[in-house]
C-alpha cells in the first residue's frame, strides 16, 4: 500500500519553490490578505506570541501529552506527540488542521478529492477555501482515508452535517481505538440528530467530544485570538484536544454539556441567517440587541428541552458564537440571511454562496421539531414562514413584536399565567380594534 502521508512530504518539497514564484493570482491575494492584517494592539499581541513560540512554552507541551498519553486508552508508542486527524477539507477543517500542525501535533489533513489534495501539497494553501493563507509547512494531506485515520489518537470530523454519517460509516472499518470529536455545527436531515447522536449511533464504543464556540475560520488564519469549547465526558480526550489546539492565539476551554455545547453551535446558525436579514434592513443597534438575546432565549429554551444545561448557553459555545455569528458578513449564515433580506430567494442565496451554511437545514429541522413539542421558538416559525412560505419578512416583525408578555429570562422568572391572561386580554383587544392580516402561525402564549 503506498504511503499517502510520504508521498505529500515529498510533493510539498518539489512543489514548493514554484508555487512562490509563479502563481500571480494566489500572490496578489497574499497582498490583499497582508493589507488586512490587525494593527495596534493586537498586532503587538500576536508578533509577542510568534516570538515567544506561540505561548506554547509556559504550558511545556510535552509535559501535558506525557500526562494526556498515560490517561488515553489504548494510546500507544510516542506519548510525546499527539497524532491527530482532521476530516474535511473546507475553512474550518483546514484552519483547525493548521493550528495543530503549528503546535507540533503529528497532523494529516484528509480531503475528498484527489486533485484538491494535490493542490494542497503543493501550494501549501486551501486555494478554494481559503485563499492567500499560508498553511504550516508540517501539516499533511490525504486523500486516503485509511491512511489518514491510521495510529491517529484522535480524529476530528470537520464535515457539513449532511455528509456526517457517511463519513463515519467510512471510518468504521479503519478505526483502532482512536477518539473522534465533531467540528460540524448542524442538525442531520430529516432525523433532527445532533452530530454526537450520530456518533453514538454509529461507533457506539468510541470515545467522543463535540468542539464548537465562536471560530471564524479566516480569523483564526489571521491569527486573532480565539476560543472555544470542547464538551466530551472523558477528561483525558478534553485535556488532549486542550493540549493539541492551545495556543496564544487560540484557548480551550472545557465542558461535560455536550448538548448543550453542540446546540449553541447548531441553532446560532438560524439566528445569523435572522441577523443577517436585519442587517439588510438597516435595523438599529437595539433592534439588534434584541433580536440577539431573545435568540439567546430560545436557544436555551430549546436546549433545556433537549437535555441541555441552560447555563452552558452563557458560555463561548452559547452567547460567545451567537455574538460572532450574527456580527460578522465573514459568517456565511449572516451573509445567507443578509442576501434574503435583498429579495433573493433561499436557492439563489444557497448556490451563489457556493459553501456551506448549516443554518438553512437547522431552520427546517428546528420549525418542524419545536411545532411538533409545542417549544416557544417565535424567532425561528418566523424565519421559516418568509423564507419557505413566503411570508411577507415586514409582516412577520411586526407580529413579532406584537407577542404577549412574557418574563426576561425565563430560568429566573418563569413565563406564568397572569402573563398568559394579560396577553389574552390585549389580543382580544386588538382583534376588535382592527384588521390586520398579516399573519403567522405563531400564538405566542403556546
Ligand atoms: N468555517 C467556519 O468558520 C466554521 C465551520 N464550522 C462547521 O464545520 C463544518 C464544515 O464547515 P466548513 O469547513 O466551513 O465548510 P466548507 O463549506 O468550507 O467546506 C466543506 C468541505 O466539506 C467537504 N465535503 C462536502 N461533502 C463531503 C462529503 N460527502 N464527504 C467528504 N467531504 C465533503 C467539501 O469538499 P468539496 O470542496 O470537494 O465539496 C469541503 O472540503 C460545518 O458544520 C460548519 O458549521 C464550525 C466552526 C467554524
Ligand atoms: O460557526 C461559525 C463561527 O463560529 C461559522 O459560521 P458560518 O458557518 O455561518 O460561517
Amino acid at each position: 500500500m503506498t504511503n499517502p502521508i510520504q508521498k505529500t512530504k515529498s510533493d510539498k518539497a518539489g512543489v514548493e519553490k514554484k508555487a512562490t514564484s509563479t502563481d500571480a493570482h494566489i500572490d496578489e491575494s497574499i497582498d490583499k490578505i497582508n493589507d488586512e492584517k490587525p494593527s495596534g494592539l493586537l498586532a503587538g499581541i500576536i508578533e509577542r506570541a510568534i516570538k515567544t513560540g506561540l505561548g506554547r512554552k509556559k504550558l511545556n507541551p510535552s509535559a501535558v501529552e506525557v500526562d494526556v498519553a498515560k490517561n488515553m486508552e489504548k494510546i500507544h508508542k510516542s506519548p510525546t506527540k499527539l497524532r491527530l486527524a482532521f476530516l474535511g477539507g473546507g475553512s474550518f477543517g483546514t484552519a483547525m488542521a493548521n493550528l495543530a500542525a503549528r503546535n507540533g501535533c503529528d497532523t494529516t489533513l484528509w480531503v475528498r478529492d484527489k486533485r484538491t489534495v494535490k493542490s494542497m501539497a503543493k501550494l501549501q494553501m486551501n486555494k478554494k477555501y481559503l485563499p492567500g493563507y499560508k498553511l504550516d509547512d508540517r501539516l499533511k494531506y490525504s486523500h486516503d482515508l485509511e491512511a489518514a485515520i491510521k495510529d491517529k489518537d484522535i480524529i476530528f470530523l470537520a464535515v457539513p452535517s449532511l455528509a456526517f454519517r457517511e463519513t463515519l460509516k467510512n471510518i468504521a472499518p479503519f478505526l483502532t481505538g482512536q477518539s473522534v470529536v465533531s467540528l460540524t455545527k448542524g442538525m442531520e436531515k430529516d432525523t433532527f440528530a445532533l452530530m454526537s447522536d450520530i456518533i453514538k449511533d454509529e461507533l457506539p464504543e468510541v470515545n467522543f467530544g463535540v468542539m464548537s464556540g465562536p471560530n471564524l475560520a479566516v480569523e483564526i488564519m489571521k491569527n486573532m485570538p480565539s476560543a472555544t469549547v470542547i464538551a466530551s465526558e472523558s477528561e483525558p480526550l478534553r485535556h488532549a484536544v486542550q493540549a493539541a489546539l492551545h495556543s496564544a492565539f487560540f484557548r480551550v476551554f472545557a465542558s461535560d454539556d455536550i448538548r448543550g455545547v453542540e446546540l449553541g453551535g447548531a441553532l446560532k446558525n438560524i439566528y445569523a441567517i435572522a441577523m443577517g436579514m436585519a442587517a439588510a434592513y438597516d435595523v438599529g443597534e437595539n433592534t439588534k440587541a434584541m433580536l440577539l438575546t431573545r435568540s439567546l432565549a430560545e436557544m436555551s429554551r430549546f436546549g433545556v428541552e433537549a437535555g441541555a444545561n441552560p447555563l452552558t448557553f452563557l458560555g463561548l459555545s452559547g452567547v460567545g458564537d451567537l455574538y460572532a455569528t450574527c456580527s460578522s458578513e465573514l459568517s456565511r449564515n449572516y451573509r445567507i440571511g443578509n442576501m434574503l433580506g435583498r429579495g433573493m430567494t433561499i436557492d439563489a442565496a444557497v448556490k451563489k454562496l457556493g459553501q456551506t451554511a448549516e443554518g438553512v437545514n437547522t431552520i427546517q429541522q428546528v420549525h418542524e421539531k419545536a411545532t411538533k413539542e409545542g417549544i416557544y421558538m417565535p424567532i425561528t416559525h418566523a424565519l421559516y414562514a418568509v423564507i419557505y412560505e413566503d411570508k411577507a419578512a415586514l409582516g412577520v416583525a411586526l407580529n413579532l413584536m406584537e407577542a404577549g408578555f412574557r418574563s426576561d429570562v425565563e430560568f429566573v422568572m418563569a413565563h406564568d399565567h397572569s402573563n398568559a391572561s394579560l396577553t389574552a386580554q390585549m389580543q382580544a383587544a386588538s382583534d376588535s380594534g382592527d384588521d390586520d392580516d398579516s399573519s403567522t402561525n405563531d400564538n405566542p402564549d403556546k
